[in-house]
Order: C-alpha cells, then sequence, then structure tokens
C-alpha cells in the first residue's frame, strides 16, 4: 500500500466502525507548540526585537547619513553613533537568540514526535507495517520528521514577526507621510498574494515529491536487504533500472517544485522592486515639494525595504509550505492510523491463568473485502500439550497464531486462554503469557548475549548463558570470535538458520511464558543441526502449552494432537497414528511433503 492508499481518516468506515474526522496537519502541527508555549514565545520576542533593532539600526544610519549631508552639526551626531553600536549589538545578540531559541524548539518538538511515531508503530504492529514498506516507513520516520523543523524553527516565528514588524514600519512610515503607505501598499498586498495564487498547486507538488521520497527509500531500502539475491541472480542492472526510474520520477517532482517555487521568488522579487520604486518616487516627490525633509528621503526608503523583508522572508518558506505540509500529514498518517487490536480492559482476569488455548468456532478475514482466511475453526490445546498445525501453503496456519498472539482479533468466534478471552487480557500481560519462536528470527544488530536476552531483559549473565546450554547454542557462541559478545550483525547474517533458531529457542527459554507458539523453519538442516535443533525445542516445550506449526516429520509425529488445516477450515484432527490409519487429507499431505 503506498502514502496515496493510507485510509483516508475522515469518517472512514472499518467493519462498521465510523472515524471521528481529524483536523488538518497545520492545526495538529500548530497544536504540538502547546506545550512548549514559553520557548514559542522567547522565539517570537527576540525575533521580534532582533528586526525591531535592525530597522533601528539602519533607519539611525540613514537618517545620520541624511544630517551629515545636509551639512548639519557633526558633533551633535555623537551620541546617536553610540546609539547606533549599542543597536547594531543589541541585534546581532537577538538574531543569535532567536536562531537558537528556534533550533532548541524545533528539535525538541522533533524528539517528541519521533518518540510518538516509534509508539505508534509499535501499536499498529504488525497489521500495520505488513502494508507499508519499510524503506517508505524509515522515510516517514526519519526525512518526513526532519521537514517539520522547517515549519518550528523557520515558519511560525517568521510569520509573527512578518505581520509584526510591517505593521511597525509602516506606522513609522505614515508619521513621516502618509503618501509613502499609500505608494507602497498595493505591491504590499501583491507580495502576501502571490503565495495564495499557487497554494494548491504547491500542494499538489509536495505531497508527489514526499510521496516519490518516500518510494525512492523503499526501493533502496528494498535493493540493500535483498542485496545477496541481487548479486546471486546475477540482477544488478534491473535492480539499478528501477531505481533510476523511481529516481526520473522524483526528479521530474523535484523541478516541478523548484521551478514553481522558482516562479513565486520572481514574481515576488517584482512585486518588491515595483513598490520600492513607488515610494521612491512617492518620496522624491514629496521631498521635491517640501513636504518631507531631505534628512528623512533614505529614511524612507529604509522603512519601506524593512516593510518589505520579513514579508518576502515568509513567502520563501511559504514556498516550501507544500512539502512540509505534505510531510506532516504523512506524518500524523502514521501517528493517527487506528490500531486493529486495542487493550479493552486495564487488568488481566483474576485468579491464576490456566495456559489452556482453545479456538471457538473462529472465522476471520484480513480486511472487510477480503474472503475469510479462517472459516468456523475449533481446536483446543490442553494446558502443557503440543499440537501441531499442518496444511498446505496458505490452508491459515499462520493465521492462527496471528490470532493467539493477538495480532488481529477474531471477526467471529473467540480465543481463549483458560477460559478467557483473548479480548479480556491486556495486550502486555498476554504477551507475557506467550513466547514465540519464529521461524526466521530477527537478530539485532548487536551481541548475541542481548539478543537472548531480549527475552528477559533483566536477566543476568548466567542466566543467558544457562538459556543457551539448554537450547544446544552455548557450544556454537563460544566458537564465536567474541563468543557471547559477538555481534549478531544485521539479520544475523554470519549464523546458519538451524543456529539462529537455536538463538530464538534460547531467547524463549529465558522468557519462560507457560505458553509456546512455534512456527517451524522448512530450511532443511544437516542431521546434526537436525538432531541439536529437536533436542532444543523439545527441551522448550517441556511442560509448557504449544502451538507449533510444523513442517518437520519429528515434530509432527511428537506432537500430542494434529490439527489439519484446509482453505481456512479445520479438515482433520488427531494424532499422528489415527490420521495415518485414516489415511485422508494428512496422509496425502505428508506423502507429498515426506516423498
Ligand atoms: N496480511 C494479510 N493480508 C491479507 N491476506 C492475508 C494476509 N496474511 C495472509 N493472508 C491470506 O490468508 C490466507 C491464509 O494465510 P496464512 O499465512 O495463514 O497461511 P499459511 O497456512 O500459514 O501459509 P504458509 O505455510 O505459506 O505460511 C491466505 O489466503 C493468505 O493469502
Amino acid at each position: 500500500m503506498t502514502l496515496e492508499q493510507v485510509p483516508a481518516p475522515e469518517g472512514i468506515q472499518w467493519d462498521g466502525q465510523t472515524l471521528p474526522p481529524r483536523p488538518s496537519g497545520f492545526w495538529k502541527l500548530l497544536a504540538m507548540l502547546k506545550s512548549h508555549f514559553w520557548l514559542m514565545g522567547l522565539t517570537i520576542a527576540s525575533g521580534i526585537t532582533n528586526q525591531a533593532m535592525a530597522i533601528a539600526a539602519t533607519c539611525l544610519g540613514a537618517y545620520l547619513v541624511g544630517t551629515a549631508v545636509t551639512g548639519s552639526n557633526v558633533e551633535a551626531l555623537v551620541p546617536l553613533l553610540w546609539l547606533l553600536g549599542g543597536t547594531v549589538l543589541l541585534r546581532a545578540l537577538m538574531a543569535w537568540l532567536e536562531m537558537w531559541l528556534a533550533h532548541d524548539l524545533a528539535y525538541r518538538i522533533l524528539a517528541d514526535v519521533r518518540g510518538a511515531l516509534y509508539r505508534a508503530l509499535e501499536r499498529l504492529a504488525p497489521s500495520y507495517l505488513l502494508d507499508r514498506r519499510s524503506g517508505d516507513l524509515a522515510c516517514s520516520v526519519m526525512s518526513d520528521v526532519e521537514m517539520l523543523e522547517w515549519f518550528y524553527a523557520h515558519t511560525v516565528g517568521t510569520f509573527v514577526v512578518a505581520v509584526v514588524v510591517p505593521v511597525g514600519a509602516l506606522i513609522a512610515l505614515a508619521t513621516l507621510h502618509g503618501l509613502l503607505v499609500l505608494s507602497l501598499l498595493p505591491a504590499l498586498v501583491l507580495v502576501v498574494s502571490i503565495p495564495l495564487w499557487f497554494g494548491r498547486r504547491a500542494s499538489r507538488e509536495g505531497k508527489a515529491l514526499r510521496r516519490q521520497l518516500g518510494e525512492v527509500n523503499a526501493e533502496v531500502v528494498d535493493a540493500v536487504q535483498g542485496l545477496r539475491e541481487i548479486v546471486a541472480f546475477g540482477q544488478g542492472g534491473y535492480f539499478g533500472e528501477r531505481l533510476a526510474r523511481r529516481d526520473r520520477e522524483l526528479r521530474k517532482s523535484q523541478m516541478a517544485h523548484g521551478g514553481r517555487a522558482g516562479l513565486e521568488g520572481a514574481l515576488t522579487n517584482g512585486a518588491v522592486s515595483l513598490g520600492m520604486l513607488c515610494v521612491l518616487a512617492a518620496a522624491a516627490y514629496l521631498v521635491a515639494r517640501g513636504s518631507l525633509g531631505f534628512a528623512f528621503f533614505p529614511l524612507s526608503i529604509v522603512l519601506a525595504a524593512y516593510t518589505f523583508e520579513p514579508v518576502v522572508a515568509l513567502t520563501r518558506i511559504t514556498q516550501n509550505l507544500g512539502v512540509i505540509f505534505a510531510a506532516a500529514e504523512r506524518v500524523f498518517a502514521v501517528l493517527d492510523a487506528p490500531a486493529l487490536v486495542e487493550d479493552k480492559v486495564a487488568a488481566p482476569p483474576t485468579g491464576q491463568i490456566v495456559p489452556h488455548v482453545r479456538f471457538n468456532q473462529v472465522s476471520f478475514r484480513y480486511g472487510p473485502a477480503l474472503p475469510n482466511a479462517l472459516e468456523n475453526v475449533s481446536f483446543e490445546v490442553a494446558a502443557g500439550e503440543t499440537v501441531a498445525l499442518v496444511g498446505h501453503s496458505g490452508a491459515g496456519k499462520s493465521t492462527c497464531i496471528h490470532l493467539l498472539l493477538r495480532f488481529w482479533d477474531t471477526t467471529a468466534g473467540s480465543v481463549t486462554i483458560g477460559g478467557h478471552d483473548l479480548r479480556n487480557f491486556p495486550q502486555a500481560t498476554l504477551r507475557e503469557l506467550i513466547a514465540l519462536v519464529p521461524q526466521d528470527i530477527y537478530l539485532f544488530n548487536m551481541s548475541i548475549r542481548d539478543n537472548i536476552r531480549l527475552g528477559r531483559p533483566a536477566a543476568c549473565d548466567e542466566e543467558v548463558k544457562a538459556a543457551a546450554r539448554l537450547a544446544l547454542a552455548d557450544e556454537f557462541v563460544c566458537c564465536l570470535p567474541q563468543g557471547y559478545d559477538t555481534n549478531a550483525g544485521e539479520r544475523g547474517l554470519q549464523l546458519s538458520g538451524g543456529q539462529r533458531q537455536r538463538i530464538a529457542i534460547a531467547r524463549a527459554l529465558l522468557k519462560n511464558s507457560p505458553i509456546l507458539v512455534m512456527d517451524e523453519a522448512v530450511s532443511n538442516l544437516d542431521t546434526e543441526n537436525e538432531l541439536a535443533l529437536q533436542t532444543a525445542m523439545d527441551r522448550l516445550r517441556s511442560g509448557r502449552t504449544t502451538l507449533v506449526i510444523a513442517h518437520r516429520l519429528s515434530t509432527i509425529r511428537s506432537a500430542d494432537r494434529i490439527v489439519v488445516l484446509q482453505a481456512g477450515q479445520v479438515v482433520e484432527t488427531g494424532t499422528h497414528a489415527q490420521l495415518m490409519r485414516r489415511g485422508g487429507r494428512y496422509a496425502e499431505l505428508l506423502a507429498a511433503q515426506h516423498n
């Protein structure tokens, strides 16, 4: 799913629920300033003082030059020179303070947003993540958030300054002569209105630009993650061309954005030049008529220039607003995405929870428009039992696991643990009750020790080693260059499939949950690895309620019961011996798999 297709949040219907409308990205960006009110106030105050000092210094300078040219007493100007020096210094100080405060404010908010995004991803995982490309998501988390720096550090404060300062400069100009203001106003209105003419186009281009940037990112991440396959299949050229195609689209959007921003800039410059020319002509006319002293001629030009300056600075920033709001929309699309599964209770059911898992007439579909992935599925795993799920690819085995882990809620029927519906457990409790050994364990870019410790972060080194010994991982870990301190590297590439599974088993052993969910790897292992893995799995299963997606004959045989799934339905249940005797679907499946 691309971002274009991310559910439009307003009034959307999802399985009968209407989600409330959301305020626009702009108001949400402003709302984030609430908790940094004082910092924002200080930024604006220093920005206004900075501009006021700049005007004061230039006006003083202009007045001094005007007075000196008309041959007045130069001695009398000395105090004004001191004042000019003080104003220049104060301006420099305020310029620094404004920058510092604006960036402090922006980076604080950006850190808040990144934290909120991470929490949102955690809340939405894994259902939402399955639908988004990881590179595109990474782009949202990093570069879209980075774009917001523009808004907080360079837009909000600049906007207030661009309103307050020109008003002050216009008042000062009006005290010199009303005609000066009148001569400048049409051009000022023109400058302010130019970004409005291009508003829609800027928003459209901004969205396209951020979307394409996300796609290029996704493409690059994809290619980097799949580099081994790309090289092995000699497909470097093909992927290079895909990336180049995305890049060409991105460049087209960037050119459109740059062209429009350039046109806006050129029109703004033209309007400012026109305004300055009008003021120049009006001031010259007033001086010639004797309505304005010559000493005030440079002053009126300087005041006119300062009326335009903050507005022009703002229009330069508004040229990027389309991209900033598009980035904000992408960020808020993640922050506001409704979680498919939410805690309905604050505390788990009271009393001891028996690890007895039951699927009661469960039907489930992944989306309102999709067919059922499970249809009236019922089976149970009694406390301490092992049940193996078998079936062809797409039969619904993983879906059963997803529902037990409550990654999704059932569409009809229920899954219970100890007789309690999963919806009556807070998700945190559920995660504690169940340990998962996935088919392809993700090894984080940290030491093997810390990778195992993810099972129970509070575990000491000895406990980690004990779990590894039980999982028969200790021996090969000790042979690694730095033993348990060896970095597992990105995706743990230096470990074999069987070794990685044993790390996953050690992780689960350390977690020590009463319920175990295993998705057995399909890959073939050598006999030694196979035996080691089997022993490790048997140790892990012992005394736990285990639901396993089984591929190995040894696992299937040793299960207390086998549930055979076909097209989302349970077609057979029984022990290996019973099902073999029956000679039905299970026997066919096994014959096909193991011949
Ligand atoms: N995230 C998803 N969105 C939509 N449909 C899905 C999703 N995941 C699985 N399905 C569909 O649900 C059905 C059951 O899939 P499931 O992954 O549970 O099968 P499986 O038996 O585990 O297959 P395999 O052994 O290949 O993993 C399939 O038709 C599949 O296409």
